[in-house]
């Protein structure tokens, strides 16, 4: 084995023997919570969880006490976004600038103002995130599901994350919060939207199922297994859901328009 061979063998044991996971605090452990600390632990980082309701814990992850949490290097939050002002506001007093603050809500400009007034302002680091993702869509791995990020007023490098993340075989995406509301409450938005809409007509199986039929039950299944909050949370904290909920009621009322026409067009035909 030639010198440099044997070094870089030698680096890479030295890799596996003494790279250790980060340290990393999840602050709520409610549906998306307790499936972020299990992806976070099944990647090899020391994960602790606090919550304050009784929840089953994922395996590799240990629940500890609000000052221990917030104690941690790294820190995501992931509660509602009704919730997060409360929340941040409660936690901003006793968190220092060694820990990096992470959101993962649905929506972003509104838990990036709030972290931008409240945390950044005290020298906290904190990056924007959301994984596009959860219980339902990743119960099969995220290979290839994306996760945008981005730094609140450059107050954190995302770097080490992009790699973190794009590790997992996540598409790591960086966009202004902006555009991610704009893109999403024409995307997400419109989908959970529509799952709840037609989960008001309690469909239910047919044995006549077509596969469009199929698809469409898999999202009425997904987007109602979400909370309710996390429905009204996306429709309210998006600035542009009421615009696509609009333009969603006139594309219904055009369409109804449309029949109405055809089936005059037909009864003048006849007479
Ligand atoms: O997989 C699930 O359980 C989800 O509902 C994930 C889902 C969605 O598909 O809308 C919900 C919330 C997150 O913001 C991202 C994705």
């Amino acid at each position: 084995m030639g010198e440099n061979t044997w070094k870089g063998s030698v680096a890479v044991l030295a890799y596996f023997l003494y790279s250790e996971g980060m340290k990393i605090g999840v602050y709520g452990m409610g549906r998306f919570g307790s499936f972020w600390a299990s992806l976070l632990a099944s990647h090899g980082h020391e994960v602790y969880g606090y919550t304050r309701h009784a929840v089953s814990v994922p395996p590799g992850v240990s629940l500890v006490g609000e000052d221990e949490i917030l104690g941690q290097e790294n820190l995501f939050l992931c509660v509602p976004i009704s919730a997060f002002k409360d929340v941040v506001t409660n936690i901003s007093p006793r968190l220092t600038p060694a820990t990096t603050v992470f959101d993962t809500c649905s929506v972003k400009l509104y838990p990036y103002a709030v972290m931008e007034e409240l945390l950044v302002s005290r020298g906290i680091p904190c990056i924007a995130t959301h994984p596009m993702f959860g219980p339902d869509s990743g119960a099969h791995g995220v290979k290839d599901l994306p996760m945008m990020l981005s730094s609140v007023a450059s107050s954190a490098d995302i770097g080490p994350w992009e790699k973190e993340f794009s590790s997992w075989g996540l598409t790591v995406l960086h966009m202004n919060c902006d555009t991610h509301d704009k893109e999403t409450a024409w995307s997400q938005g419109v989908t959970h939207f529509v799952g709840r809409t037609l989960d008001e007509l309690h469909l239910g199986h047919t044995d006549l199922a077509t596969t469009g039929y199929r698809r469409l039950m898999s999202i009425v299944e997904q987007t109602c297994n979400d909370p309710r909050q996390l429905f009204y949370d996306l429709q309210r904290y998006n600035p542009y859901a009421s615009d696509m909920r609009r333009h969603l009621r006139q594309a219904l009322d055009k369409v109804m328009a449309e029949l109405v026409a055809q089936d005059m067009a037909v009864r003048m035909e006849k007479t």
